[in-house]
């Protein structure tokens, strides 16, 4: 039989629902690939402000919906109880109010959402977009803690994880996996580049995603170690749960400093502007914990010593900045 003549048929990968893309300010993670239709990353839709998380590994998925589940339950529990859980003398509901007081730190929950990506159907978390109303963010990724690796890892997963970001890891806690920031072109930097940091390195890079040298950072890094200063709070308060691999997501708006610099012109010479006033700091600043895929509950109540070295860290970098 004669062969009939094959169409060639490009496919573009990722092939995702109409109203979806992916997410533009990705820096880090898991993510697409041209040619490898069983790599998935994060997507954002139209407009809505919001992001879809792939599940990812069945065991990484299955930790990280049981975390936002877990805090959406004890945020409804203690709405619907009127804030005073602690004072009832009763440890699940002290443990719930202690969970709930992380959501102002964490991104917003939604549920899940299944979704057809490249022809196969994958479940997504969906989120709030840190960045959405951002015209040009600032996104920088910061891995916490010097150990990567979970209880549950192989010997194999636990020495990958003890080779990477070595120097950072282990003097800083923390590591670079990916950020990007408008200077004023935007640049971006990926895992290669963090995996290549000493200290000094780490530090310079927190300059230059700061712009430690522009006038209007002190008003960015003030509202970051504010934030950083939240979450320190909490994790010195509970003991229920360690993170494993966890980031911090920083964001902010580059625009913004415009507006910050205009605002402090007019205060300092008194002069009519037309520009409008800056929006409130924390509207285009957010710290928040991204990536719960290896939580585990806490073993024998231990405060979790390991992400509050990698954030102590980071705070005392933040605190350093602002000093100079
Ligand atoms: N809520 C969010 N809003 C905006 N951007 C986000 C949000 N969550 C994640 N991102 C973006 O996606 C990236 C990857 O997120 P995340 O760490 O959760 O993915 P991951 O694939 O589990 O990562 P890893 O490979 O470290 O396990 C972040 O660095 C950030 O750029
Ligand atoms: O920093 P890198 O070099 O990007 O390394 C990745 C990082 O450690 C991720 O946390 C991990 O995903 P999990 O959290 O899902 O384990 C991923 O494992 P993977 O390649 O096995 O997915 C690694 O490749």
């Amino acid at each position: 039989m004669a062969k009939q003549p094959q169409e060639s048929v490009t496919v573009t990968l990722p092939a995702v629902p109409l109203g979806y893309c992916k997410l533009g300010t990705q820096v880090a993670g898991h993510t697409f690939e041209a040619s490898n239709a069983a790599a998935i990353g994060l997507l954002q839709d139209a407009g809505e402000g919001k992001v879809f998380k792939p599940l990812g590994k069945p065991e990484c998925g299955e930790r990280e919906i049981n975390f936002y589940e877990s805090l959406a339950a004890a945020i409804a529990a203690t709405s619907a109880t009127g804030n005073d859980l602690n004072d009832r003398g009763d440890s699940n509901l002290t443990d719930l109010a202690t969970l709930a007081a992380l959501a102002p730190h964490v991104p917003r929950y939604y549920g899940q959402q299944k979704l057809f990506v490249n022809q196969r159907q994958h479940t997504f978390l969906k989120l709030e977009d840190l960045t959405h109303g951002m015209s040009k963010p600032c996104v920088m990724d910061v891995k916490v803690g010097r150990r990567t690796w979970d209880p549950l890892s192989s010997a194999h997963k636990r020495a990958i994880e003890e080779q990477k970001y070595v120097i950072c890891k282990q003097q800083l806690g923390l590591c670079l996996p990916g950020f990007q920031v408008y200077t004023p072109q935007l640049v971006r930097q990926g895992r290669d580049y963090g995996k290549a940091l000493d200290v000094a390195g780490f530090r310079q890079a927190l300059a230059l995603f700061f712009k430690s040298s522009h006038s209007s950072s002190e008003t960015v890094l003030r509202e970051v170690l504010r934030q950083l200063c939240g979450i320190r709070a909490w994790f010195k308060r509970q003991r229920l749960l360690h993170f494993y691999a966890s980031s911090l997501l920083i964001c902010y708006d580059y625009e913004q400093l415009h507006h910050v610099k205009q605002s402090a012109t007019h205060l300092t010479n008194g002069h009519q502007l037309e520009q409008r006033p800056a929006p409130p700091v924390d509207q285009w600043v957010h710290v928040r914990c991204i990536d719960f895929a290896h939580i585990f509950p806490a073993k024998d109540a231990e405060p979790d010593q390991n992400y509050m070295f990698g954030l102590q860290s980071l705070i005392d970098i933040v605190e350093y900045m602002l000093q100079r």
